[in-house]
C-alpha cells in the first residue's frame, strides 16, 4: 500500500519549530522599536535632542506606512510574491534601517564619517546625527511594519486548522517579549551614558540576526511548498477590486474598529516611547528603574494576551472586551496626570487593557470582513494605525517642549499625560459606538469566535 507523504506542516514539532523562528524575527522588531525610550535623555544629553527630535525620532517609523501606504503596498506585494521574496526584503529593509541609525548614533560617524557632510549640509536646525537616524528609522519602519504581516501570513500557512488563534496570541507574546527585553537590556547597557553607541548597535545587531533567522525560515518555506506542490492544486489569487475597497469603507463597524485601532495604540505605544522618562522625571527613579516598571507592561501582555484570545474564542465578548479596555486606558492615564499613585499598579491595569484590546480586535475582523480581503482589511487598520504612530510621538514630544521651556532635565509631563488620556476617551467613545451598531445590526462581533 502506498504511504501518505506528511508535508512539514502536519509535524506539530514543526509548526512549533517555525513559530519560533519567525516569532524571534518579530521580536528583534520590537526591541529596535522600543530600545530607545529608556534612552531617551541619554540622547538629549548626548547629541542635544529637544523633546520634538526625539517625538520625531520615535514617529519617523510610521511615515512610510502612513504617508507612501506601505502597510497597504507590502500586503498587496505580499499576495503577488509570496512569502520568501517579499519577506526577505522587508526584513532586510528592517535591519538596513536599524544598522544605518545606530550608525547615525556612533563616534565614527559624529568624527565625519561618510554621510556626514552630505547630512550636515541642509535644514542646519536638524543635526547630522538626528537626520542619519531618522533616515535609519524610515527604512526600519518601511520594513517593520509588512514583516509583520508576513509573520501573520506564515503563521496562516503553518497552523489554519491548528490552533491558529493561539499561535496568533503567542505572536503577539514574541513581540511583547522583545519590548520587554529592550526596556530591561537597553539602559544596562549604555551605563547611564558612556555605552550609549552599544546598546544602540546592539539593537542593530539582533534586528540583523533576525534576517539570518528569517533565510533559515526560508528555507523550510521552500520546502513546504514543494511538498504542497505535489499534492495540492493550487488556487488562483482572486483579483484586487476597488469595488472590494468599497465594500470594507462602507461597514460602519469596521470603520469604528478602525478608529479604536488608531486611538487604542496611540494611547499606548508612544506613550511606552516616553513612559520610562516620565516615571524617571515624575518619581526619581533611575533609567535602569524606570525601565523596569515600563517592562511589566509587555511582559504581562505577553501572558495575557494569548489567555484573553483563548476566552475569547470560546466566549465571545470582543465588543464588551474593548470598551472595558479603553475604559481602564482612560483611568490609568488620569491616574499618572493627576495622583503619585505608585506607576506599578496603574502599569498593571494598563496591561490588561493591552492585553483585552488587542485579543479582541484583531481577530474581529473575521466577522466583517471576507477572508479573501483580509489582508487588505489589515493593510487599511495598519497605514490608519500609523497615522496616530506618527502624529502622537511628535506632538507628545512638542507639548513637552511647550510645556517645559528651557529643556530642562526634569519635565513636567502633566499636559502630555493627559493628551494620551483625551484619547483614551476618544478610544473609549468607538468602542461604545460599535457595541451599539453591533447591537442594532447584529454582526456578531460579541458571539465566540470558534463560532462561524
Ligand atoms: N494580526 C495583527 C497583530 C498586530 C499586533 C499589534 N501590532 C501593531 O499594531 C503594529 N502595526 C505596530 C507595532 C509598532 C510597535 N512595534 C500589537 O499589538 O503589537
Amino acid at each position: 500500500m502506498e504511504k501518505v507523504r506528511r508535508a512539514l506542516n502536519d509535524s506539530p514539532a514543526m509548526r512549533w519549530a517555525v513559530l519560533v523562528l519567525v516569532g524571534f524575527v518579530l521580536s528583534v522588531n520590537y526591541y529596535f522599536y522600543d530600545a530607545f525610550s529608556t534612552l531617551k535623555d541619554l540622547l538629549l544629553k548626548e547629541f542635544n535632542f529637544t523633546n520634538t527630535d526625539y517625538g520625531l525620532f520615535v514617529s519617523f517609523y510610521s511615515i512610510p506606512n502612513t504617508f507612501l501606504l506601505m502597510a497597504v503596498i507590502g500586503g498587496a506585494i505580499l499576495d503577488r510574491f509570496g512569502i520568501r521574496r517579499t519577506g526577505f526584503m522587508f526584513v532586510f529593509f528592517m535591519a538596513f534601517g536599524a544598522l544605518l541609525t545606530a550608525y547615525g548614533a556612533s563616534d565614527y560617524y559624529s568624527a565625519g564619517g561618510p554621510g556626514y557632510g552630505l547630512m550636515a549640509s541642509f535644514l542646519p536646525n536638524y543635526s547630522p546625527e538626528l537626520k542619519m537616524m531618522l533616515l535609519g528609522r524610515f527604512f526600519f519602519g518601511l520594513g517593520a511594519e509588512t514583516s509583520i504581516v508576513v509573520v501573520s501570513k506564515i503563521l496562516v500557512k503553518w497552523f489554519k486548522g491548528k490552533n491558529l488563534a493561539l499561535a496568533f496570541g503567542l505572536k503577539v507574546g514574541f513581540g511583547r517579549l522583545g519590548t520587554f527585553a529592550a526596556l530591561q537590556v537597553s539602559p544596562v547597557v549604555a551605563g547611564g551614558g558612556p555605552n550609549l553607541t552599544t546598546a544602540v548597535w546592539l539593537a542593530a545587531i539582533l534586528v540583523l540576526s533576525g534576517l539570518l533567522a528569517f533565510m533559515v525560515y526560508m528555507l523550510l518555506d521552500a520546502k513546504l511548498d514543494k511538498q504542497v506542490a505535489l499534492t495540492t492544486p493550487t488556487a488562483a489569487p482572486e483579483k484586487f477590486s476597488f469595488k472590494d475597497l468599497g465594500v470594507i469603507l462602507s461597514n460602519r463597524p469596521f470603520i469604528y474598529i478602525v478608529l479604536l485601532c488608531v486611538t487604542f495604540y496611540s494611547a499606548v505605544f508612544p506613550f511606552v516611547s516616553y513612559a520610562p522618562d516620565f516615571f524617571a522625571d515624575k518619581f526619581g527613579f533611575t533609567d535602569v528603574q524606570s525601565g523596569r516598571v515600563t517592562s511589566l507592561l509587555p511582559i504581562g501582555t505577553a501572558f495575557f494576551t494569548p489567555l484573553f484570545g483563548f476566552i475569547i474564542d470560546r466566549y465571545g465578548k470582543s465588543a464588551t472586551a474593548m470598551i472595558l479596555g479603553s475604559l481602564i486606558v482612560l483611568g490609568v492615564h488620569l491616574t499618572f496626570a493627576y495622583t503619585m499613585v505608585s506607576p506599578y499598579i496603574p502599569v498593571i491595569f494598563l496591561g490588561i487593557a493591552f492585553s483585552l484590546v488587542p485579543a479582541a480586535m484583531w481577530p474581529s475582523m473575521v466577522k466583517l470582513v471576507k477572508d479573501s480581503r483580509i489582508g487588505t482589511a489589515y493593510g487599511i487598520m495598519y497605514s490608519v494605525q500609523n497615522l496616530g504612530l506618527w502624529g502622537i510621538p511628535l506632538l507628545a514630544g512638542i507639548i513637552l517642549d511647550k510645556t517645559n521651556p528651557g529643556n530642562p532635565l526634569v519635565a513636567d509631563y502633566t499636559m502630555t499625560i493627559l493628551m494620551f488620556a483625551g484619547l483614551g476617551l476618544v478610544g473609549l467613545l468607538f468602542s461604545l459606538l460599535l457595541k451599539f451598531e453591533d447591537k442594532k445590526k447584529a454582526f456578531g462581533i460579541e458571539l465566540p469566535l470558534n463560532k462561524k
